[in-house]
């Protein structure tokens, strides 16, 4: 086992494991790239060594006069093939790497959202160190397979051109050559440690940007825009958006100076050593032993040695820092689903009895106190059940666990008497419909707004008759583009076009609700329906308007519905009173108010705040 860098192994077997998942991603996204640009790199590592000799054989035969016109014609056309390979092949290398890593971005990227896609529960995307972990990913995953095959491919190219040029200095100077090499070894060293502590620093640092990108948003948002400048909050953000910007740049600027202080002396190192080198060969050259082209040899030679093993160890670091950023991308495309799903789920069968909740207890996390105690509940198939209780009463938190979110720490639920837990998340969801109280507003056209209840049978008929249902028809008809129209302010219909018509609209709070709902209205066809809260931004007549078509539609269904106005479920046939997590009653509307308990004082509270206030005197 290897030690971890928040939780990313560092350990030698996990690095060859990352090294192998990488090189094969990289290999599925793009072979030809990879045999392309491996190709390009043998060219270049052995161009200079090759522009060097060719430039030392015609300097030692000018200055020796033993060579004819021919021969020399061969050595200058050399030379300038060297040049013209030179010039042209850092391009066609930079064409082959860029399409390259747009190739492994896609792949990598799919199998990301892939691997997210298959947490079929809420639980990850509620934890802060998965959050950080994803983020980290997203910026990994991409990358890091093609830094892996260039470092790989440097690592070649480097070892070949410093081989190269090493035996050149072999031939003129044993001890010169032994001394280039061995400074490249605490390069290579203190490189890598650098690489190791960045990845750290940026693991450490991550929290903080995700913070910094939240003010960020909020900052440039619409929604918070009202709310910042009234409450005068603007500043107060942005001073702890600059905190947290302050602090992030204090640790990238402490690990920069490093960088800085071991960069210039490693620089140092190589720049003494090859002076000392020339210095040393002046002196040889002037004492006759050297011929005229082994000066320029071996100038090119020293500096050939450090400039391939700079590259290299360049690639290695970046390669490496990568890598240990790379784990995080493994973690999660590796990892199993969220809710265990057994190898052969049971079917979710049409809804025919009904569901029970039985012994349920559940909280969020072992940290958190239970939201549901000891929850014994069944919902009969055809029913309505209306779900009440004070704020925190453990309401949402039911709805979510029917819809398999999460699953219950102890009890279990049973659609039709199979466990949840049994069946496949996917196909459980697929028989049912829900608006929750933080739906969504899509960026999205109004059609596809809500075509995305149903994105399997869309149908443009289907979509209007969703929308005359949620009484949001003709708000919609009367849009610029009608259905058509987008519903954003994030971007515009038509890229590049500033012109306001090509703007897309905002709805209003209460008209984006009915989009929910008509959203929900799509999936007609399901067994059940869930609506939390789905009239709370209605104005008086037209929540009265909704919950008459809500009527309408539950009539028969199952449904469970959630609302604070209670005239709103007193029609249910089941009425559930939530307190604390614990059912505290239930009944119907006119039981419940015969027993005068918790339900009962609720709805005359209620029903009082309507009535005209009798002891107020007359005019
Ligand atoms: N994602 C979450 N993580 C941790 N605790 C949560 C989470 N969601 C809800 N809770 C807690 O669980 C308890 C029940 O919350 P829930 O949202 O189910 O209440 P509710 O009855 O729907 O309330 P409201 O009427 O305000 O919507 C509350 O104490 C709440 O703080």
């Amino acid at each position: 086992m290897g030690d971890t860098l928040g939780g990313a192994r560092t350990g030698a077997r996990a690095g060859g494991a990352r090294i192998r998942y990488a090189l094969a991603l990289a290999w599925r996204s793009g072979r030809f790239q990879i045999l392309g640009y491996g190709t390009l790199e043998l060219v270049a590592a052995v161009v200079p060594v090759g522009a060097a000799w060719l430039t030392k054989l015609a300097l030692d035969a000018i200055v020796g006069r033993s060579i004819g016109g021919t021969a020399l014609a061969w050595l200058g056309g050399g030379l300038l093939a060297a040049g013209l390979t030179a010039a042209v092949l850092p391009h066609l290398s930079r064409y082959l790497r860029q399409e390259l890593e747009r190739r492994i971005g896609l792949t990598a990227q799919d199998r990301l959202f892939a691997a997210t896609e298959r947490l079929t529960g809420l639980a990850r995307f509620e934890n802060p160190v998965f959050l950080d972990r994803l983020a980290l990913a997203q910026g990994a995953g991409g990358s890091t397979p093609g830094m892996v095959v260039f470092g790989v491919l440097a690592v070649c190219r480097g070892a070949i051109t410093i081989v190269g040029f090493l035996g050149s200095l072999l031939m003129i100077s044993r001890w010169l050559a032994l001394a280039v090499l061995l400074a490249a070894v605490p390069v290579l060293a203190a490189e890598l440690r650098l690489s190791r502590l960045r990845a750290a620093m940026m693991w450490r640092i991550s929290p903080m940007e995700r913070r910094e990108i939240f003010f960020q948003r909020m900052l440039a948002s619409v929604q918070a825009a009202k709310e910042l400048r009234l409450f005068g909050t603007t500043r107060h953000f942005r001073d702890l958006m600059t905190a947290e910007r302050r602090e992030a740049d204090a640790q990238r600027r402490r690990m920069d100076r490093r960088d800085l202080i071991t960069q210039s002396g490693l620089g140092a190192l190589a720049a003494g050593i090859a002076g000392a080198g020339l210095l040393w060969a002046l002196f040889t050259a002037r004492a006759g032993g050297f011929t005229a082209g082994d000066i320029p040899l071996l100038i090119a030679s020293v500096a050939g040695v450090q400039t391939a093993v700079a590259s290299l160890v360049s690639e290695l670091t970046q390669a490496h820092h990568k890598l240990l950023l790379f784990d995080h991308y493994l973690t999660i495309t590796a990892s199993g689903p969220d809710l265990p799903v057994p190898a052969e789920p049971q079917p979710t069968p049409p809804l025919r009895r009904g569901i029970e909740i039985r012994g349920v207890w559940f909280r969020y996390s072992p940290e958190h106190p239970w939201a549901l105690r000891e929850l014994n509940l069944t919902i009969p198939s055809g029913r309505s059940v209306g779900l009440v209780g004070r704020n925190g009463a453990g309401k949402s938190t039911l709805v979510k666990l029917l819809c398999r979110f999460y699953d219950p720490e102890r009890g279990a639920i049973l659609w039709d008497g199979v466990d949840l837990r049994d069946m496949d998340p996917a196909e459980l969801r697929s028989r049912i419909g829900a608006v929750f109280q933080d739906y969504m507003e899509y960026d999205l056209s109004a059609a596809d707004n809500i075509g995305l209840g149903d994105v399997r049978d869309r149908d443009m008929d289907r979509v209007r008759a969703a929308a005359r249902r949620a009484g949001v028809h003709d708000a919609l008809a009367a849009l610029p583009r009608g259905y058509d129209t987008l519903l954003s302010r994030l971007f515009s219909a038509k890229p590049g076009h500033d012109d306001d018509h090509e703007v897309g609209v905002h709805l209003s709070g209460g008209q984006w609700q009915r989009m929910a709902l008509a959203r929900a209205f799509l999936r007609d066809r399901r067994d059940l329906l869930i609506l939390d809260e789905p009239s709370s931004g209605l104005d008086a007549e037209a929540e009265h308007e909704i919950h008459t078509r809500l009527r309408e539609h539950r009539a028969g269904r199952t449904s469970v519905l959630i609302s604070h106005r209670l005239a709103a479920v007193r029609d249910a046939d089941l009425l559930v009173v939530l307190d604390r997590g614990r059912i505290v009653e239930q009944g119907a509307h006119a039981e419940l108010m015969a027993r005068g308990g918790t339900y009962a004082k609720l709805f005359t509270l209620q029903a009082d705040g309507y009535q005209p206030a009798m002891d107020v005197p007359a005019p």
